[in-house]
């Protein structure tokens, strides 16, 4: 059975308590707490981590442009009340969770390469009666732990394998490793969201990386073990990193890459079993292509199958394919697959043009004239014309070394459109002239109410050129073709997350929430009016925090009788 999240009813005295810098309120009681815990693993300060490996991850000191967004910033714990620039919204009462790598070195065992490769890093920021609090935490994945206790990386990452096996024995071990998953990572730095039944998952592709979390004190309470045989087959240890969570269960999608396919799986909320809705083949081979999110409508999943595509070799023999774990096989073709939510039957498989889409915004179904019946999918995506390029551009050195560089390669809002009539292909649009966001586009999201839905918002980071990295927030409005951007001079914004006003109407009534890496390394969270796009507020941490990908909202509803006990908001 999966470990379920025991939620404390009372946060007791913490285990692990960090000081917070010079600049934090320190208004907390809990932070001037030292436990035995944190006797024995001293606090560390809030700062970029040292150390001989660490040395290239310190920000730049060049007058003003330091950054803390591609900067290792260990926090074995942090927690406090956080100063409020402008006025928060009454209504905004909840917990703003995000995930993401920020931690790319331990040890002197060598830093990592990639965004990737780093160890999950959650950042929280709760709202309440317009104060905020914050809180800063490494997860206790196996990949982190066994890493700081042999000094460096132990298991495979995104980009690359702890060392490289010469001998013989050493290959066909690393092979058995990665054959049976125990030489995987499992470190879960992509994604966090609450589950229906209130346990809060982090996760990325591996599914033993998926690690259930305490979303007040950041705590690891331990894995989310599926109670089923499917990740038992081989080479079927991979998952979707943006699983689709409603209140009754997770779908999710999990490539098959002894058999190129695809299995479309659900698990209701309460359970850790996940059953299958369906498979589809793989069109393109000799792999699946990889998949890292992927979409839903009311009535459909939509299956990307891109002709970046996972590696065989690669993940076998633990060698890096032209892009780590994947190669590019235009010539594989691209797909896009329908299978109907409640019978598992793919009711469209359609050639498109080529393309390359980390992440999926949204979709939705076009509704014939004469009958009303959908007649093809919408599907929109961030889509890097069909270029694996960005996932060169996402290495660390070129992160930090090509700030002022314009090296960011262009991207758009692409709009499929699957005919679900039997024709053989689906088209591929740009839904909005690129250049409203300035050519860059990711790290979207969306009013979830109207997911799988039409709908006419999304949110997502853009650029201001020149840049290496997307460094706006966009809001794209997709019925006018227009965009309102967010920008500071050299600032590096997260994902922005919508957050509905209780009882709004309005699609975009509500804020927009993005932790921001600012220029002279501080770091605070930003909340614009979703409507207007306009800030009303910024909540400041005492440190810059590193970059980080992905965030979820959960309200106060989950967190009742746990919240007020703990933080001291009055
Ligand atoms: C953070 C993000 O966007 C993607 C992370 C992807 C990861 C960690 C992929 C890991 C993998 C391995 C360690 C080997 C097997 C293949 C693959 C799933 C790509
Ligand atoms: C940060 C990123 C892409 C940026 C492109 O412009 C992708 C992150 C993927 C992980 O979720
Ligand atoms: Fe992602």
């Amino acid at each position: 059975m999966a470990a379920k999240a025991r939620l404390p009813t009372l946060c007791a005295a913490p285990t692990c308590t960090l000081l917070p810098s010079p600049r934090s309120p320190q208004t907390n009681s809990m932070a001037a707490t030292a436990t035995a815990t944190a006797r024995r693993n001293p606090a560390r300060p809030a700062k970029a981590a040292t150390g001989p490996q660490e040395a290239a991850a310190a920000p730049a000191r060049d007058g003003g442009t330091e950054l803390s967004a591609w900067t290792s910033v260990r926090q074995e714990r942090w927690e406090g009340e956080l100063p409020v620039e402008g006025r928060l919204p009454d209504w905004l009462s909840g917990t703003y969770l995000r995930n993401g790598p920020g931690l790319w070195n331990v040890g002197g065992g060598g830093a990592f390469h990639h965004l990737f490769d780093g160890y999950a890093t959650l950042v929280r920021v709760s709202f309440r009666r317009g104060r905020a609090t914050g809180a800063h935490r490494q997860v206790e994945s196996d990949a982190y732990v066994s890493a700081v206790a042999s000094g460096g990386p132990v298991l495979r990452e995104f980009s690359q394998c702890p060392d490289k096996p010469g001998s013989l024995l050493g290959r066909v071990s690393n092979a058995v490793g990665i054959l049976s998953g125990a030489a995987l990572t499992d470190n879960p730095n992509s994604a966090v969201l609450p589950l229906g039944d209130g346990r809060v998952l982090c996760l990325t592709e591996t599914t033993k990386s998926s690690v259930l979390v305490d979303p007040e004190t950041l705590a690891t309470v331990g894995k989310l073990r599926y109670a089923d045989g499917l990740g038992g087959m081989m080479m079927m240890m991979i998952q979707s990193a943006h699983p689709i969570v409603t209140e009754s269960e997770l779908l999710t999608v999990l490539p098959d890459l002894a058999r190129p396919g695809h299995l479309v799986v659900r698990m209701a909320a309460g359970s850790d079993e996940r059953e299958v809705i369906g498979r589809v083949d793989c069109r393109g081979g000799p792999t699946p292509g990889w998949m890292h999110s992927f979409a839903v409508t009311e009535n459909y999943v939509v299956v990307p199958e891109m002709p970046l595509r996972y590696s065989a070799s690669s993940l076998i023999k633990c060698e890096p394919a032209p892009y780590y774990a994947f190669e590019w096989l235009p010539a594989s073709g691209s797909y896009m697959h329908v299978m109907c939510r409640s019978t598992g039957k793919t009711v469209a498989s359609v050639e498109v043009p080529p393309f390359m889409a980390i992440h999926y915004i949204n979709a939705y179904e076009e509704r014939g004239e004469d009958d009303g019946r959908a007649a093809a999918v919408i599907v929109d995506c961030c889509e890097h014309y069909g270029d694996p390029a960005i996932i060169e551009t996402l290495v660390l050195h070129r992160l930090r070394s090509l700030r002022d560089k314009d090296v960011l390669p262009n991207a758009r809002v692409g709009r499929f459109r699957i005919p679900l009539d039997g024709s053989p292909f689906g088209e591929l649009d740009t839904a909005l002239d690129p250049e409203e966001h300035g050519r860059g586009i990711d790290m979207c999201s969306i009013n979830p109410a109207y997911l799988g839905k039409r709908y006419r918002y999304a949110y997502a980071c853009g650029a201001r050129r020149p840049c290496n990295f997307p460094n706006t927030l966009t809001k794209i409005d997709l019925v006018e073709k227009t965009a309102m951007n967010w920008h500071e001079e050299g600032a590096v914004p997260s994902e922005p997350f919508f957050v509905a006003r209780p009882g709004a109407t309005d699609e975009d009534d509500g804020v927009v929430i993005s932790i921001v890496s600012a220029l002279g390394g501080d770091g605070y969270a930003l909340v614009l009016d979703a409507a207007t796009f306009q800030e009303i507020a910024r909540v400041r941490f005492p440190y810059g925090l590193p970059y980080g990908f992905h965030g979820c909202w959960i309200p106060d509803k989950i967190l009742t009788g746990r919240f007020d006990g703990n933080t001291q908001v009055d």
